[in-house]
């Protein structure tokens, strides 16, 4: 099934240019949040979306540029909306999300203790086991390496859009994705200084061509514009912008 997204927005963790890397993915008349960072709320704000257009949230990793405006999602949503939505999430990181980065401001409300239980429906993921969410809408989550063993994962929406997440440059990774025939990736891309963490713009420019003519790159620094040309086949999605991705035709 086709699926429409609006990054709303495109930048590295600490870019000012740009939101942080979060992504609102339309399919089947569902809207999934890809990360809701610390500049998620104004972001949305300044794009005229109000939070309760978000039907689900996915997380691909608990750094704050992902998840940094939960606790206003949450509050709002539960007080101000009256919604509840899902929160897709790999197993493993459900406890550290709320014990680690939430709780704090969270776990006192009006009327008692709270849980995540109380803001969202919960739906852990697993490796290896595809999720349908809402008929034609279908998540796979990937584990990536980004800092040591943090965990972090990368999402292949509908079989054929693979979204990155936070990851080093992992080539085998890539050309397992492209053989089995994700036709669309958006990769996340580190413009200046050595790929620790992320992918760098070099490393990028070494995959084979075929990959490199169906990447988008995102969650990059201010000084974008610098490199627009310098991509090889590779282009920069536009925060805010709208594309449609319609699924390849399988033979
Ligand atoms: O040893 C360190 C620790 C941190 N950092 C920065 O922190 C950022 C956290 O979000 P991110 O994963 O999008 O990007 C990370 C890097 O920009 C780093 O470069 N080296
Ligand atoms: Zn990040
Ligand atoms: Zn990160």
């Amino acid at each position: 099934m086709s699926m429409e997204i609006r990054m709303i927005g495109t930048g590295s963790a600490f870019a000012k240019k740009y939101f942080n890397n979060n992504a609102l993915v339309k399919c089947n008349g569902y809207t999934l949040m890809i990360d809701f960072g610390i500049t998620a709320p104004l972001a949305m704000y300044h794009m005229g979306l109000p939070l309760d257009c978000i039907d689900g949230v996915f997380v691909t990793h608990l750094h704050a540029d992902h998840i940094g405006g939960f606790e206003e999602l949450m509050l709002r949503l539960k007080f101000n909306y009256g919604k509840k939505p899902s929160l897709f999430i790999e197993e493993g990181l459900i406890a550290p999300l709320w014990n680690c980065s939430l709780k704090g401001g969270l776990e006192f409300g009006a009327e008692g203790r709270q849980t995540l239980d109380d803001f969202f429906h919960v739906v852990p993921l697993t490796v290896g086991k595809p999720c349908e969410i809402v008929p034609g809408f279908r998540l796979e989550i990937v584990p990536t390496r980004h800092f040591l063993d943090m965990p972090s994962y990368a999402l292949i929406l509908n079989d054929y859009l693979f979204y990155s997440g936070d990851t080093v440059f992992d080539p085998q990774l890539l050309q397992a994705v492209h053989e089995r025939g994700c036709s669309h990736m958006l990769h996340d891309c580190q413009l200046d200084g050595h790929g620790l963490v992320h992918a760098t713009l070099p490393d990028l420019l070494t995959l084979p061509e075929p990959i490199q003519r169906k990447t988008w790159l995102m969650h990059y620094g201010d000084n974008m514009e610098a490199f627009v040309g310098k991509t090889g086949p590779m282009v920069f999605i536009r925060q805010h912008q709208s594309y449609s991705f319609e699924p390849p035709a399988r033979t």
